[in-house]
């Protein structure tokens, strides 16, 4: 295979260009880049050592089968300091060892109690949501799947203290809002110095609270990481616990509330689909099961629709750590690559009219997704695939369920989210959505 000559960084955008454009508008710079330069795109960034962007679904796809082992996880950078040694941030044979303990946490059974419990607890936020207003659907989904990490990942119940739960919630948001900072150095009162304090403070706690996890044997994910085991009986030591967790936390917060946002958008305004899917969901009993919630065919669609065009990772990062090749491209060991997957989801080649909401074209008929395999892989791909995907997919189906069968909604005529990039993305404005109860008949103002 020939190898084209590695462009150096200078040759590239600069530094702050660079930066800034991929916060006002990532998917046109990742087009830009992909048309100028073809799979492997030399950028600046800041940090060290050269920078890559991956482009297109091949060339991610061979950087996350990673079959010459040239690549590690590089996240480490980006968010090291607040969720280091979570199981993202892990490599090797030490990180197989891991993903292969906390496998048990996710199995058919674990999903199962889970469930049982996200239902009233999906049930109690939502009954604090009023009809009959607009109102800012982001910060209240957010609120929502931060309450249910706490009930379903920590076991909330038992913290019987409120105060201590809000500084321990706000701790956490505090760590996942570093990600996204610019000034990566603690200064008192910015980003990065709250979520120093913040994980400082979620350490602590956690580790105050193991002996009770331990001995409680519940059914919460922070309960079931202190007895998981793998084959050969090998179990998490207590920092493990409390490092996994953090990043558990973290894996599973923002991820879910960009799907559930992304989809309450797209139904407020496609109300046709909207109706279809409050049909499929309509069928269920008060608290469906696994296997009844995987048995949503229209809403199945509508969720993949959404990740697709809002991939809440839109980006992995990678690091090199020998010299390799990506789709004929020399990358040079030290390069920190960037995995574009939300680039993917919008080549023209891979889907029809990819700027479009249309969930059918993942119907079995049609199966665009099917064209690569990396032609739609929001949860990644490799060692590191999601490992919470099914455990997400049933915290997704099990909100929109509940929301369909409580609300109509709509959004404003001709709104379209205005994005924030900085970290992971979500809609600046809080998204606003005008809510009606299900009896109600939809105004549909666009
Ligand atoms: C819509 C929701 C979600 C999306 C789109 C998503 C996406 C991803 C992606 C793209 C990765 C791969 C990162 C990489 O290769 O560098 C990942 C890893 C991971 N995710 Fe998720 N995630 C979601 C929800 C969750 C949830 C709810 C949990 C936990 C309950 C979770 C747990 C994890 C873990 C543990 C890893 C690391 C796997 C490993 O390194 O072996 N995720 N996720």
């Amino acid at each position: 295979m020939g190898t084209d000559r590695w462009v150096p960084a200078k040759a590239a955008i600069p530094v702050i260009g660079g930066s800034l454009a991929y916060m006002h508008d990532p998917l046109t710079l990742m087009r830009q880049l992909h048309q100028r330069h073809g799979p492997v795109a030399p950028v600046r960034m800041p940090g060290p050592g050269p920078a890559a962007f991956i482009l297109g679904p091949d060339a991610c796809g061979a950087v996350l089968r990673n079959a010459d082992k040239a690549f590690v996880n590089g996240w480490e950078l980006l968010v090291g300091p607040f969720f280091h040694r979570g199981l993202m941030l892990l490599d090797g044979a030490e990180h197989r060892q891991h993903r292969r303990i906390m496998q048990q946490a996710f199995s058919r059974e674990r999903l199962a109690a889970y469930t049982a419990a996200l239902h009233p607890a999906v049930a109690a936020e939502l009954d604090t949501w009023r009809a009959g207003e607009r109102f800012p659907a982001y910060p209240s989904l957010k609120r929502l799947t931060l309450n249910l990490a706490t009930q379903i990942f920590m076991g909330g119940h038992r913290i019987a203290d409120p105060v201590e739960l809000d500084r321990v919630n706000q701790a956490f948001i505090d760590c996942v809002q570093a990600a996204g900072a610019m000034l990566r150095v603690a200064v008192p009162g910015n980003r990065w110095h709250r979520a120093t304090r913040g994980r400082a403070t979620l350490e602590r706690f956690l580790t105050a609270q193991l002996p009770a996890a331990r001995a409680a044997g519940g059914d919460d994910l922070f309960s079931v990481l202190t007895r998981v085991e793998d084959e050969d009986g090998t179990r998490f030591g207590d920092a493990d616990v409390v490092n996994h967790m953090i990043f558990l936390l973290m894996a599973g917060h923002e991820t879910t509330t960009s799907t559930v946002s992304t989809a309450m958008y797209h139904l407020g305004r496609h109300p046709d689909w909207q109706e279809r899917v409050r049909a499929e969901v309509a069928e269920l009993g008060p608290d469906p099961t696994v296997e009844e919630l995987g048995a949503l065919p229209d809403l199945d669609l509508v969720i993949r629709e959404c990740q697709r065009l809002v991939a809440p990772v839109p980006v992995l990062a990678r690091r090199v750590v020998t010299d390799t090749e990506v789709a004929g491209r020399r990358v040079p060991a030290g390069t920190r690559a960037m995995v574009c997957l939300q680039l993917s989801h919008y080549l023209p080649e891979l889907w029809t009219r990819p700027e479009t909401f249309d969930p059918e074209r993942f119907s079995p008929r049609r199966a665009e997704d099917r064209s690569h395999r990396y032609a739609w892989a929001p949860f990644g791909g490799g060692v590191h695939t999601c490992l919470g995907m099914t455990f997400s997919n049933l915290e997704v189906r099990t909100v929109l369920a509940q929301l369909l069968r409580r609300f109509r909604w709509t959004v404003p005529a001709h709104y379209v989210p205005p994005m924030s990039n900085v970290s992971l993305p979500y809609p600046k404005d809080g998204l606003p959505i005008d809510l009606m109860s299900s009896g109600a008949r939809a105004r549909h103002t666009w």
